[in-house]
């Protein structure tokens, strides 16, 4: 592969076939209603493409602001995007209120917080049988036998022990587990899990990421992972995805991306080490902060807090080049004419 600054790249892990979600060229710009910068736009995610393949992990990482849960809006469709499209098993999304509800069985998302999702007033037996009545149309006895199986695919076991609990008796693990159990009620083929466990207490943050990672395996779903923690990325994930200031700036294999990742900023995120305590945003303190999406500055988005800028970085944004493999990132220090210790031709 040369450049391709002409051709799109499309991030996300490879795998022969038709991807069970696919994103090109995706990009919000936000209007600005008020203030001095009245009829601007935030520019929170710029020509994203991404492939959500069956039975594989997606893990978009950046720090708080890289335009990531504006991502993963994008791709519930809550969010109307600015440009791009979605294919759904290759076929254009459409717009009728039937081919949204449509996408709506087929693409579910897990909330951060269980709580924002769950009834307190409404039983667990309550929340799992709606979506199998309204769904299904399934009745009676029925009802009751599926909603144990849903608990039981989350590992929530004996169902009899949950069915009749309410969302406050859970501990916020099982939540999750109860809020994914009904997602998966809709038989979706496609899990957009923005910050599933930040929310979580760290000791149960690992079995709801491997419970994701079962139903990756044993349902074949196309996980979405957005997470601002690089190293449960590379956990949980089959490719990683690093987005600054509402570009992509590197992807490739996670266990790649973290061993020797090509970006310098892909660097800084793994070097701001990783600690399993936090619960907010990360946000990579005494290193600048992440620019104004709203005049983001020229050529690389990085370059005033990258260490190894170029004059050219702050002149031109740099194509999508290879690194090793399957990696590939947008940066001049992969052009080996730009490249340090090289004299361009
Ligand atoms: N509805 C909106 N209107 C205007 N600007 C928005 C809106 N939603 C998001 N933004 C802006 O878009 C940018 C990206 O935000 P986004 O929430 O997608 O980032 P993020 O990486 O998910 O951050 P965090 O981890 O803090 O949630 C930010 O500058 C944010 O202020």
């Amino acid at each position: 592969m040369t450049s391709t600054d002409t051709a799109r790249v499309v991030h996300g892990p490879k795998r022969p076939g038709t991807p069970a979600l696919e994103a090109r060229g995706l990009t919000k710009h936000f209007p600005v209603h008020g203030g001095l910068r009245r009829g601007r736009v935030v520019r929170a995610v710029e020509d994203v493409s991404l492939a959500l393949p069956e039975g594989t992990v997606t893990a978009v990482v950046g720090e708080s602001g890289s335009g990531k849960s504006t991502l993963s809006r994008l791709l519930t469709r809550l969010t109307a995007p600015t440009a791009g499209e979605l294919l759904l098993d290759g076929e254009p999304v459409g717009g009728s209120a039937r081919a949204r509800r449509a996408y709506a069985g087929q693409v579910h998302l897990v909330l951060q917080d269980p709580f924002s999702s769950l009834n307190a007033v409404h039983s667990i037996r309550y929340h799992l049988r709606r979506p199998l009545k309204l769904h299904h149309g399934l009745r009676g006895s029925e009802l009751d036998a599926h909603a144990a199986q849903l608990l039981e695919r989350v590992s929530l076991t004996p169902a009899e022990r949950y069915l009749d609990k309410f969302p406050h008796e859970l501990s916020g693990g099982q939540r999750q587990r109860v809020a994914i159990a009904r997602g998966l009620a809709v038989r979706p083929r496609v899990l957009l899990a923005d910050e599933p466990v930040s929310m979580l207490d760290v000791s149960i943050r690992l079995g709801v990421l491997n419970l994701l990672d079962e139903l990756r395996e044993r349902e074949r779903l196309a996980i979405l992972y957005v997470t601002h923690d690089i190293a449960s990325a590379r956990y949980l994930a089959d490719t990683v995805v690093v987005m600054y200031a509402g570009q992509v700036v590197e992807s490739g294999p996670a266990v790649q991306v973290t061993d020797a990742p090509a970006h310098p900023y892909t660097r800084l995120l793994l070097s701001a080490a990783p600690d399993p305590h936090r619960r907010e945003p990360v946000v990579l303190r005494g290193r600048g902060a992440p620019p104004s999406l709203i005049d983001p500055p020229s050529g690389c988005r990085f370059h005033p807090r990258c260490p190894l800028a170029m004059p050219v970085c702050a002149e031109t944004a740099p194509p999508v080049r290879p690194a090793a493999g399957d990696q590939v990132a947008a940066c001049w220090l992969l052009d080996p004419e730009r490249a340090p210790g090289t004299t361009p031709a």
